[in-house]
């Protein structure tokens, strides 16, 4: 969207606990592969999503087209899959990840403004990640975790995480090989709206 997303007030990663636990052993199990995860988003406010519904409907908003969706006409988002208008983020137990090769390359800070390159170019941006064959948020068939274009080393990265994340419990969302819902959720008909910030969270 190219601007901040209402809800997300600090840059934190808020699960429910049966998730967070799922998530703690998926990486104590890549670590023994000598990978590390790397966590996009977690928990996203009701507000959040209506945000992306209000943006997703501006059909003259294309700034970010050429990146994030450039093969995909923005009012198809909802219904390819890519955006949902109730979505598992707000349950709590869905999470956007990747993972990285350890020891981490070094990886400059993004600048704001930087060019726009197609989300399925090669080095779009400074990633330490492993090359999935797109990246995050990329609004693409490429991103669909089993699309047979994706071959090599990109096909097994993303069957290393999925193959990972099934064995703690969650399961994948076909259109996009970054999300990960865990099954047996405990909230999962409840779409919280507090705002992804440490005053929303206890100590208890
Ligand atoms: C917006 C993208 N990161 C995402 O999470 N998409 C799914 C379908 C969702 O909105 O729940
Ligand atoms: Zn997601």
């Amino acid at each position: 969207m190219g601007t901040r997303i209402d809800g997300y007030e600090q840059p934190l990663c808020i699960l429910t606990r049966p998730a967070a636990e799922a998530l703690r052993d998926a990486q104590r199990r890549l670590l023994r592969h000598g990978y590390t995860l790397k966590v996009y988003d977690c928990y996203r406010p009701q507000r959040a999503v209506n945000h992306f519904v209000r943006w997703a409907k501006d059909l003259a908003d294309e700034k970010m087209k050429a990146e994030f969706y450039p093969n995909v006409t923005k009012n198809r988002l909802f219904e390819d899959g890519y955006i949902a208008e109730k979505s598992g983020h707000s349950r709590g137990s869905t999470v956007d990840l990747t993972i990285v090769k350890l020891p981490p390359r070094w990886q400059r800070p993004y600048i704001p403004g930087e060019r726009l390159a197609p989300c399925f170019a090669p080095n779009r941006f400074p990633d330490n990640t492993v090359n999935m064959g797109t990246g995050y948020d990329c609004f693409d068939t490429l991103s669909h975790t089993d699309n047979p274009a994706i071959t090599g080393e990109a096909r097994e990265d993303r069957q290393l995480l999925k193959n990972t994340l099934a064995a703690v419990g969650f399961r994948n969302l076909p259109e996009e090989w970054w999300h990960y819902t865990l099954n047996g959720e405990p909230f999962p008909g409840t779409f919280f709206d507090f705002p992804v910030s440490r005053r929303s969270l206890s100590d208890c």
